[in-house]
């Protein structure tokens, strides 16, 4: 079945006719279509256009084999009206615009607007063979740099120096950063999203290197902690613990667990080692077109895990003032359990 089969099949029980695709990731995962800057697809019950402006004529022509309409809004939105009148038609609550739903209501006045969450997010989340094999060839690419970088994270070395050289390896490969690299060391590994600053690495510190790569727009996501030296015993006991909660979670993972079910494994972990409240997000989270997609792997997460999603594991502990640790690994949910994509050695702290 054709990703705009598989996504008509939904609609009606979402309760619309036809579905207005807005957010990037799902223009692209629906259409081909690359460009983040203006790609909409219109799907309805019988037929599927792309709209896009004509700075990207030539390359909607090469990546997209869907009908085409070149234009700008409100151009746009009057070239679908005919198409979508007396049609119930969803739009993405979570990426249009109050702006850009003001437009729509004024162009299309004989069709009902719904909000939709999550309709196509929800498809996305189950991979196809191909989009497992784009996310296994990121995600090896940054282990090739994680261990090309590793001898680098030294006392003496700032924080900046080191996500500049996973940066720069990861581009000279033709990939790109999937994310704003996380390089924390010592007291900044507190900061769960503690960006690479000036800092510069002490003997003693626990640095948490958090770093994706994108790669023909897959993402990858993966977490270590490495020592510099000897560290504290308060540290090294919460790197033993964070390690513990990671690697049983891990193990737990197969088809049909409960996504909150895994985190709350996770959170007991840390819990028993009085690190409950120090374990400030999520257990994880899928991973694809986007670094954080479906399913969620929170506790109020209603997503149960299917064979042939991508998940990451990454329980942490941040202790203000003190440091921090997150361990994540990338995992791919199989029909017998699970396999790990992230092969970088997780080193005895
Ligand atoms: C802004 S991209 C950061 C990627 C990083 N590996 C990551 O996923 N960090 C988690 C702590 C995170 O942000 N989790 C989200 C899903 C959350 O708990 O809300």
């Amino acid at each position: 079945m054709s990703k705009i089969d598989l996504l008509r099949s939904v609609l009606g029980r979402a309760g619309v006719d036809a579905l207005w695709v807005s957010a990037p990731a799902n223009v692209r995962w629906l259409s081909g279509f690359t460009s983040a800057e203006d790609g909409k697809v219109l799907v309805t019950p019988g037929g599927a256009t792309l709209y896009t402006d004509a700075r990207y004529t030539v390359q909607a022509q090469e990546e997209s084999g869907l009908p085409q309409h070149i234009a700008r809004p409100p151009a746009t939105y009057e070239h679908a009206a005919n198409t979508v009148r007396g049609l119930r038609v969803g739009f993405e609550a979570e990426s249009l615009t109050v702006a850009e739903l003001e437009d729509l209501r004024a162009a299309w006045p004989d069709s009902t607007l719904v909000p939709l969450r999550g309709t196509l997010g929800g498809l996305r989340a189950v991979k196809t063979a191909e989009e497992v094999e784009a996310i296994r060839a990121a995600q090896k690419l940054a282990d090739q740099v994680y261990g090309e970088v590793r001898p680098l994270i030294r006392a003496g070395a700032r924080e900046l120096d080191i996500a500049l050289e996973i940066e720069t390896r990861l581009r000279r490969a033709g990939g790109s950063s999937a994310f704003d690299l996380i390089v924390a060391s010592g007291p900044n590994g507190a900061k769960p999203h503690g960006h690479a600053s000036e800092r510069v690495i002490e003997d003693g510190d626990l640095v948490t290197i958090d770093m994706g790569a994108r790669l023909d727009g897959y993402n990858s996501d993966m977490t270590r902690t490495v020592a510099v030296g000897t560290p504290s015993a308060e540290m090294k006991r919460v790197y033993g613990a964070v390690l513990e909660a990671e690697e049983a979670a891990v193990a737990a993972i197969r088809p049909g667990v409960r996504a909150s079910d895994l985190d709350k494994l996770a959170r007991d972990i840390l819990t028993r080692h009085g690190l409950g409240e120090a374990f400030a997000h999520s257990l994880g989270h899928g991973v694809g077109l986007e670094v954080h997609e479906g399913p969620g792997l929170r506790g109020t997460s209603q997503d149960v895990l299917e064979a042939g999603m991508v998940i990451t594991i990454e329980p942490g502990a941040y202790l203000p003032g003190v440091g921090g640790v997150r361990i994540e690994d990338l995992v791919l949910v199989t029909e017998g359990g699970y396999e790990v994509l992230s092969h970088s050695p997780k080193e005895s702290v």
